[in-house]
């Protein structure tokens, strides 16, 4: 389990990370979600030791990372894949991140078959590598310890949609198998298929977290009609939201059967009655952010 409390890293007068306080919880998949410059790579790099806090605490299992004896074992970590060494072959990477862990030479061989890197591509050299080659590699470097605990910072980037799905599907095993995952990402449709929990970043602060099927609920209902003005007037009358979508339905925070009973009162003819699902997950996501994004740009 990941336990981050009241964090807060400043640079100067930039506050990267401002008071942030989540949890990633075993078994599960938590999605870090924000636009560039959110926070989420500081937040991060807190969690692995490599930047101090300026206030707050991250921990993993209860301690915080560089008081991990042989940290590698217990947490993967992969957050920048262009960081690897260029002139080490792939196979040369793991071997290094093998030995410094104590661990056996075939954990390598083992690792390169779960990313599938051909043993040709194991042999070349990193700066030979596409940036889906690296990702995979980190994945691997990050997994070869056989930790608890995955800390991933956009490990989607690079990866062509094979390489997404390959990656979703590994990551899900090794969540379902009881394994506590935190990664990020700047692209809502990425975090949503994945995660089981989302914690939505904006200029340093969370604004929104929790189960993702809870924020799905919490994104509403999509309705179109015969007379969408009058349906929006009896939905307010009812004390519930009702806004234009960006793709000319209703979107509103009542259920279908609400919205169902409202029409039929106030004697409008429904065409179109969804949960709002992504569509509306994406709005919140871009409303949330851009409002800490303008306050941002604002103070
Ligand atoms: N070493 C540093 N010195 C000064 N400012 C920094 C430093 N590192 C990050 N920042 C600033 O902190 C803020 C958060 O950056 P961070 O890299 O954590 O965002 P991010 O959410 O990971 O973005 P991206 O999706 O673009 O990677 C940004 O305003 C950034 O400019």
């Amino acid at each position: 389990m990941i336990v981050i409390e009241q964090l807060t890293k400043k640079y100067g007068t930039t506050i990267a990370v401002d008071d942030v306080s989540f949890t990633a919880a075993a078994g599960r998949v938590t999605g870090f979600l924000g636009p560039n410059g959110a926070g989420k790579s500081t937040t991060m790099r807190v969690l692995v030791g490599l930047t101090p806090a300026t206030t707050g605490t991250a921990t993993v299992h209860g301690r915080r990372f560089v008081d991990l004896p042989n940290p590698g074992l217990e947490v993967g970590v992969l957050l920048d894949a262009s960081a690897q060494h260029a002139g080490r072959t792939g196979r040369e990477t793991l071997g290094v991140a093998a030995q410094f862990m104590g661990l056996h030479r075939r954990r390598v061989e083992e690792m390169l078959n779960l990313v599938s890197l051909t043993p040709t591509e194991a042999d070349r050299r990193v700066r030979d590598y596409s940036l889906g080659m690296r990702q995979r590699l980190g994945i691997a470097a990050a997994l070869i310890g056989d930790p608890q605990v995955l800390i991933l910072d956009e490990p989607a980037n690079g990866l062509d949609p094979a390489g997404i799905r390959w990656m979703r599907d590994l990551l899900r095993g090794y969540a379902d198998r009881g394994g506590t995952v935190l990664l990020s990402s700047h692209l809502l449709h990425e975090i949503e298929v994945i995660a089981d929990d989302i914690v939505m970043i904006g200029h340093g602060r969370i604004v929104s977290q929790g189960a993702k099927s809870k924020l799905l609920h919490a994104a509403g209902t999509l309705v179109r009609a015969s007379d969408l003005p009058a349906l929006e007037r009896a939905l307010t009358a009812w004390g519930l939201t009702a806004s234009p979508s960006r793709d000319g339905a209703l979107h509103t925070d009542a259920d279908a059967t609400l919205v169902g009973h409202v029409a039929h009162q106030a004697g409008v003819a429904l065409s179109e009655l969804r949960a709002a699902d992504s569509a509306g997950l994406e709005d919140m996501f871009l409303e949330l952010t851009s409002t800490t994004q303008r306050e941002g740009v604002l103070a």
